[in-house]
């Protein structure tokens, strides 16, 4: 039977730490006999939370070990055997399923993401000048939020269209096991005929796929020639993806290329308002300054800091005030944040000679992999990142990260100079947060 303890112990490996210690240490989990595990939250904000943010790597660790299916459940409602939430499989949809508050509605509009969202919201209202679309942005922004809007829309508004939502990891695995069950005229035919709108999420995944690119691309012009919807999302905007195919990355340009940036102050303050509320939570004006000023990025980060605030307030009976905030920002993203991943990487392009390109790149000559595996390195232990997080900066998977950070531990332990070149970084990175100040909160207000 798989117990509790040996899942945390595994989460913690694929969860930041400050992610685990918040999210996942204060969980009962307890196994039901079957394979099945029940996750006891503290309260609803808490399993609410859990269940959007980390539902994924819990139900790989439980597999893992063995498990099968996932029972989150309220403390105080466990006595009545409430199962909090359901598989959201609405009629017509192919793929993934939707996060159901991934709504245009719940979208914050501001100067950064206002591009992006018009367009989005043509393309689900069936404009017949925007028909294919591309998104990218850094983590956090709202690249799913906004595809799955569109998904939401088209399956409550338009009866008669079916959605596809998956990401390019999943198109790939599906082409993969069509070829080897000798299905793959099935694979070609369901999006080919099957779908309306197809939302293809990470597309930078494909790099170096050659075989999933060409399928992608023929599959592409079937849906365009019909005039169907495409949405594409990346990190990274086409041309910057390395190792795409000429044909393929002509079609992911196909249509209107846009960006999200980061939020603006403004934007920020309305964000807090906005996810507070749906919290039934009003927050002070001096807090809500605060969170905006101290979380100027992703926009998860800003959401972990408001439900880990009215958890932590209700946890320990406590306002939810300055001081609270503080404390909940400081274990959200630690006092070493202003070391940013991007600094990091700096440090190491430096340190190396290496360009940021050739870390990103799917390169494995031994002067570009030991710059990314250290960087890989350090970014784990000073931003506390997960590890498909980091991955994702590297145009790498999870297990590579894994390789990575056990590759680094090894050779540190065994050679000199390893140590020595680790030593030096980890002292120039202690240096860079001396100078960003024990506090940490930059005060900014863009
Ligand atoms: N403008 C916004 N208004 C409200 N919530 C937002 C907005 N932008 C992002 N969010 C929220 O931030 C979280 C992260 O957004 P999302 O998953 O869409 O980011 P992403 O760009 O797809 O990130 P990644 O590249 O890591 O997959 C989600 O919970 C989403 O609801």
């Amino acid at each position: 039977m798989v117990r509790g303890e040996e899942i945390k112990e595994r989460l913690k490996n694929v969860i930041s730490e400050s992610g685990y210690r918040l999210w996942i240490e204060p969980l009962t989990i307890e196994a039901q006999g079957e394979g099945a595990v029940r996750f006891i939250c503290p309260n609803r904000f808490m399993a609410n939370w859990i269940a959007e943010n980390y539902q994924e790597q819990i139900k790989k660790v439980v597999k893992e070990l063995g498990g099968q299916d996932l029972l989150f459940q309220v403390r105080e409602e466990e006595a009545e055997e409430k199962q909090l939430f359901l598989p959201y499989e609405p009629a017509r949809l192919l793929g993934r399923r939707l996060c159901d508050r991934y709504t245009f509605d719940e979208f914050v509009v501001g100067d950064s993401n206002y591009y992006a969202y018009s367009a989005c919201y043509s393309l689900a209202q069936g404009d017949p000048n925007s028909k294919i679309l591309y998104l990218f942005s850094k983590t956090g922004l709202g690249k799913s939020h906004l595809s799955q809007a569109i998904g939401h829309h088209v399956l409550r508004e338009k009866r008669d269209l079916r959605v596809c939502y998956l990401t390019a990891q999943d198109f790939t695995n599906q082409m993969v096991r069509a070829i080897k069950t000798n299905t793959i005229d099935r694979f070609k035919e369901r999006f080919r005929q099957g779908c309306d709108i197809l939302m293809l999420e990470e597309v930078h995944f494909l790099t170096g796929k050659d075989y999933t690119q060409a399928e992608l691309a023929l599959t592409l012009d079937y849906l365009f020639d019909d005039n169907k919807a495409v949405v594409f999302t990346s990190t990274a905007p086409p041309r910057e993806i390395p190792k795409i195919q000429e044909s393929l990355r002509s079609r992911l340009s196909a249509g209107l290329i846009t960006s999200i940036n980061p939020p603006d102050y403004q934007t920020r303050v309305k964000i807090i308002e906005r996810k507070a509320r749906r919290q039934k939570t009003v927050l002070s004006e001096e807090v809500i300054h605060y969170l905006a000023t101290s979380l100027t990025g992703d926009i998860r980060q800003i959401e972990g800091a408001i439900v880990g605030l009215l958890t932590r307030a209700s946890l320990l009976k406590h306002p939810v005030d300055l001081d609270l905030a503080r404390e909940v920002v400081r274990e959200l993203v630690g006092d070493r944040r202003d070391v940013t991943k991007e600094k990091i990487i700096e440090l190491v392009c430096r340190y190396f000679q290496v360009s940021r390109d050739e870390l990103r790149s799917p390169s494995r000559r031994r002067s570009v992999s030991y710059p990314r595996q250290m960087a890989m390195y350090l970014c784990r232990k000073f931003t506390g990142e997960t590890l498909e997080a980091i991955g994702r900066m590297f145009n790498r998977d999870h297990a590579t990260v894994v390789h990575a950070l056990n590759t680094i531990s090894r050779r540190s332990s065994k050679e000199a100079k390893t140590r020595y070149q680790l030593e030096y970084l980890c002292q120039q990175i202690e240096d860079l947060i001396g100078e960003t100040g024990a506090s940490g909160v930059a005060a900014q207000t863009d």
